[in-house]
């Protein structure tokens, strides 16, 4: 890699994972060994990035609930944006109408999330977008659970936050991800490339599409930053 290897910026889940969430080894000394700042934007509640981190061996520097979290280890930075009062009276209102989030007795999506609420895919989504849009919220479907999740928010934002917090400009970094809740952090990168497994909105919205999907699309997507 070379000095002008940019700040990355990246998904977890369809990007650094497989389709079963499951994290592929090829990735970590790709990231362990990036020479310029690594951001890791995800919906996944805080815990899991962090961790992410962590056992990489990262500066903790983490979006998480698609925007609603913002760490920055670097200057001490811990940013909560959303409403997460909305987003639990969507849930109470969707288990009074019978339905259930769908994770089981023990909820490890939910318990450690603090901005937003997530439903399973396998849960009925109809319901569900007229109870977030009556309280000004929507429903993002990652390909991975529905996220109720106040607009204010996104992985773009998030992105800018990480940016004024270590005088970075969002122009200036590669975004790798899959997904819809990935679109606005696409277009504030300066190079934005979806992997071949992304939804629709992520293909449209980004510069470059990998022939690789999952883990071996990020590593595509890297490829031309390496050696
Ligand atoms: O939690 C999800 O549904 C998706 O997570 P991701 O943003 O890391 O892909
Ligand atoms: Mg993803």
């Amino acid at each position: 890699m070379d000095s002008d290897t940019p700040p990355l910026i990246v998904d977890i889940d369809g990007t650094l994972t497989d389709e079963s969430r499951a994290l592929d080894p090829h990735v970590i000394p790709v990231l362990r060994e990036w020479p310029a700042r690594v951001v890791i934007a995800t919906g996944k509640a805080m815990p899991f990035p962090i961790a992410l981190c962590e056992f990489l061996g990262l500066e903790r520097t983490v979006v998480a609930e698609n925007g609603g979290v913002v760490f920055v280890e670097a200057t001490d930075e811990l940013r909560l944006e959303g409403d997460h009062e909305a987003a639990l009276a969507v849930g109470e209102s969707y288990r009074d109408l019978g339905h259930d989030l769908g994770f089981g007795q023990i909820d490890l999506a939910n318990r450690w999330r603090e901005t937003e609420l997530v439903v399973s895919l396998d849960q009925p989504l109809e319901p569900l977008e007229e109870l977030a849009a009556a309280r000004g919220l929507v429903v993002l479907d990652t390909g991975f659970a529905y996220h109720v999740t106040d607009p204010v928010v996104d992985k773009g934002t998030g992105l800018e936050a990480v940016c004024s917090e270590l005088d970075l400009d969002p122009a200036e970094f590669l975004a790798v991800g899959d997904s819809v809740n990935d679109a606005q952090m696409f277009d504030l990168a300066g190079e934005a490339v979806a992997v071949a497994n992304a939804d629709e909105t992520a293909l449209e919205r980004a510069d470059r599409v990998t022939d690789a999907s999952y883990g071996d699309g990020f590593l595509e997507a890297v490829a031309p930053y390496r050696d």
